[in-house]
């Protein structure tokens, strides 16, 4: 049987993640994964078939319209794989509102559905909506299908969502929704099936990378999350805050007379890890700089990490682990050992050899609280929910 290709869009904050699978039976296998990195000028590829890697520059640039730099990757992926055996694609949609409880497939009402919440997820949502639109103009007839961020923390309860407003806004929608769900969706069935009976206790994920937020699980089910009603809250990020007081938004737009796009700017784009350390969002930059401000950086994040870990368990009336996951979480021990530091008097203790090898369990087997690092695999998530939609609706195969 001649192979039979899916392909998944990842639109992160600073990366555009292309998964490449073969169906081979009835399981999407990984074949291929490409990266388009944003902060990288020129812009450049990295793309993965099988063991072996590549390094290509694009000509294209990031721009509003993603269609010709995505012609330029097809053309590059076209000489790698076979394209004209792709079934279906699916994208990470990062912002669901209440308008979507599962993966959907993509046509003109559910896309339009989607615009709408563009707002609520500036970063994230234009982009999607670009590369849904490029994979359409490369191949109309494909199928295409929408995976959320938002969907995985539906099982928390109504008052874990509520923001203390008056009430009649939690009722239009302006309340805590939760993200990198597919993410954690991923770690948590990667933790059930490793490690059973830590999947069925009281765990907090930390999902650490350019955007980053931490998740309170309690078998395998969402009961709370750092990020609420938009992307910004939380822990601080590469370069978004994270909580603030919103009383800093109103001096803002009061007495500094600052309008609200240049307040969006400095939330999404100057804040976090880059607004303290005045240097870098990128944590690798940090630790090598060395340098007071980029040390800040670092003290500030992992003070938050360990703050939030805290009130999760408070939400979970108990901690049994730890994980951490995604580009920080699974490379920096540096990072797992300032948070676990600040957490010893909780009982936990880390394995400072196998932290630093990013070994799967990094806890001594005295800590009272397990630690684990698992990487996480949002691409994984999307092609099965993508595969499933695909199967329902019983597709003819390659077009
Ligand atoms: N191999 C690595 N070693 C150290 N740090 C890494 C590594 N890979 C990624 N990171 C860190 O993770 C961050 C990006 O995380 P990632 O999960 O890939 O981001 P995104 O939010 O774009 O999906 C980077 O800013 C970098 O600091
Ligand atoms: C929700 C979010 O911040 O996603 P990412 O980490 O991919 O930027
Ligand atoms: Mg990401």
């Amino acid at each position: 049987m001649t192979d039979r290709l899916l392909l998944t869009f990842n639109a992160g904050s600073s990366t555009v993640k292309i998964g490449i699978f073969r169906l081979s039976g009835d399981e999407p296998e990984r074949v291929g994964k490409a990266v388009v990195d944003f902060a990288s000028q020129p812009l450049m590829l990295h793309l993965k078939e099988g063991p072996t890697q590549f390094e290509l520059p694009l000509e294209g640039e990031a721009g509003d319209d993603l269609a010709d730099l995505m012609d330029e990757v097809f053309r590059e992926l076209g000489k790698h794989f076979d394209l004209r055996t792709v079934i279906a694609a699916g994208h990470r949609i990062v912002h669901g509102g209440d308008a979507f409880d599962g993966p959907v497939e993509l046509n003109l009402e559910t896309i339009e559905k989607i615009r709408t919440l563009t707002e609520l997820a500036p970063l994230h949502q234009p982009q999607a909506l670009r590369l849904i639109r490029a994979v359409r103009h490369l191949r109309p007839a494909l199928f295409q299908t929408g995976s959320f961020d938002t969907t995985f923390h539906a099982t928390q309860q109504d008052l874990v969502r509520r923001i203390a407003i008056p009430r009649a806004y939690h009722d239009r929608g302006i309340k805590r929704y939760g993200f990198h769900g597919l993410s954690y969706r991923y770690v948590a069935g990667a933790l059930a099936r490793k490690e059973p009976e830590v999947g069925r206790g009281k765990v907090v994920m930390a999902h650490l990378g350019s955007g980053a937020s931490l998740c309170a699980i309690e078998n395998s089910q969402s009961r709370d999350t750092s990020m609420g009603f938009s992307t910004l809250d939380g822990i601080p990020m590469a370069t978004r805050p994270g909580w603030l007081d919103p009383g800093v938004l109103l001096h803002f737009l009061g007495p500094l007379g600052k309008t609200v796009r240049e307040v969006e700017d400095m939330l999404y784009h100057q804040s976090g890890l880059l607004g303290v350390s005045g240097l870098s969002g990128d944590i690798r930059d940090l630790f090598e700089d060395g340098g007071a401000q980029a040390q800040e950086a670092i003290d500030l994040f992992t003070l938050r990490i360990a703050g939030e870990i805290c009130r999760l368990a408070s939400t979970l009336e108990g901690l049994d682990a730890i994980v951490f996951t995604a580009g920080i979480g699974e490379n920096q021990p540096k990072v797992r050992e300032r948070v676990a530091e600040r957490l010893l008097w909780l009982g936990v203790e880390l394995d400072t050899a196998a932290n630093e090898r990013n070994a799967m369990k990094i806890s001594t087997p005295t800590s009272r609280i397990a630690v684990y690092v698992i990487p996480t695999d949002e691409e994984q998530m999307i092609v099965e929910e993508c595969l499933s939609l695909f199967t329902a609706g019983k597709r003819p195969a390659a077009s």
